[in-house]
């Protein structure tokens, strides 16, 4: 039986892009709170209209809904594109997610791993369409962002620049799977706790497919500490997009604003969501020459590039400790691992 969680109420601040350039004022400031002391954020009328939204979870559904051996002709690579089928391992768990994710880029990393139209019609230029608005809305949190740390307005916007081949930002389509509520005596980890190790994420998710908490508390990017008590991340409509701050961003603010670790839930407790569950995550992620440093200069100077490396390094080392610590069966798995795509880790968790 998996302990009791302990959970505490934090409220996850929502946050109105209505109205956006008279109210920019109000909108940094309610941004820079809430990235000081949450790190997660809810937002609303940020214009994605719902029926695109609709149409994207429709469109990652069908993808998944492809036979096997036609989502095998977009395998997953070390780029951070492609499909995986439960080979995440999260260095928090040791084990591999009951998951299946398909990653997207805009660039240069997408050769040959678009799922083509005669399987999915339509399939890459509705998912191009929505990653650009995703873009837009990104970019308006950034120019407000940059305004809270003191940075020119496009600071942020120019370092993810999705008309560039470097590129890096990414769109996860996620599908978890039912898990069984008879305790089996497995557990179905869904995504383990983590930090995004990028700059931002947003998150869409299904309205009844809950299953987000968070655990804040983690003072600086460095470590991985965090407290043991988890906050629900409930959600009022299909149209909220969720946003957490990643170690990119806390690194990048001198550790002013938090990349908190969230988990979706391995379901094991009464009232938790054991049915299968659909998310898009869009993480904004720096291109490769872009230049990373706080305002107080708190951390070294690094490019993106190299932000990147030492997060996979740091991912990899965290990974291999907890493998370590298990069975010679379970290390053996560890050749093949999946890269962390946009998550970072948690020794603690
Ligand atoms: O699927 C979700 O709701 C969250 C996924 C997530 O945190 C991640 O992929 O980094
Ligand atoms: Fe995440």
């Amino acid at each position: 039986m998996a302990p009791k969680t302990k959970y505490v109420d934090r409220e996850i601040p929502k946050i109105s892009l209505a109205d956006f350039d008279n109210r920019i004022d109000t909108i940094v400031q309610e941004l820079a709170e809430a990235a000081e002391k949450v790190g997660f954020f809810s937002l609303v009328d940020h214009g994605l209209p719902a029926d695109q939204i609709d149409q994207m979870f429709a469109n990652s559904e069908a993808f998944f809904s492809l036979p096997e051996e036609v989502k095998a002709t977009v395998p997953w690579n070390p780029q951070n594109v492609g499909y995986e089928f439960k080979s995440q391992i999260r260095p928090s768990t040791g084990a591999a997610d009951n998951k299946e994710s398909y990653q997207l880029q805009f660039g240069e990393n997408m050769e040959g791993l678009w799922m083509g139209d005669e399987h999915l019609p339509g399939f890459k230029s509705t998912s191009l369409e929505f990653m650009h608005e995703v873009q837009a809305v990104s970019e308006k949190l950034m120019l407000c962002l940059a305004r809270g740390l003191g940075f020119d307005d496009d600071y942020f916007v120019k370092f993810h620049d999705a008309s560039k081949p470097d590129c890096q930002s990414t769109m996860r389509l996620l599908h978890y799977f039912a898990t069984p509520e008879t305790n089996d005596g497995q557990v179905y980890h869904r995504a383990g706790a983590h930090a995004d190790w990028g700059f931002l994420t947003l998150l869409f998710q299904r309205k009844g497919q809950s299953g987000l908490e968070i655990c804040p508390g983690r003072e600086v990017v460095t470590e991985f500490g965090c407290g043991d008590a988890w906050t629900k991340c409930n959600f009022e409509a299909s149209t909220d997009i969720i946003c957490n701050i990643g170690d990119l961003l806390m690194s990048w603010s001198d550790d002013r604003f938090k990349s908190t670790f969230h988990r979706v839930k391995a379901p094991s407790e009464p009232g938790d969501n054991y049915e299968e569950r659909y998310s898009i995550a869009f993480f904004n992620q720096p291109r490769k020459d872009a230049l990373i440093q706080g305002p107080k200069k708190k951390y070294p100077l690094v490019t993106g590039g190299e932000f990147t490396a030492k997060a996979m390094k740091m991912y990899f080392a965290a990974l291999q400790s907890k493998l370590d610590a298990q069975t010679p069966a379970i290390q053996a798995r560890s050749a093949s691992v999946v890269a962390p795509g946009a998550a970072a880790v948690t020794a603690s968790a």
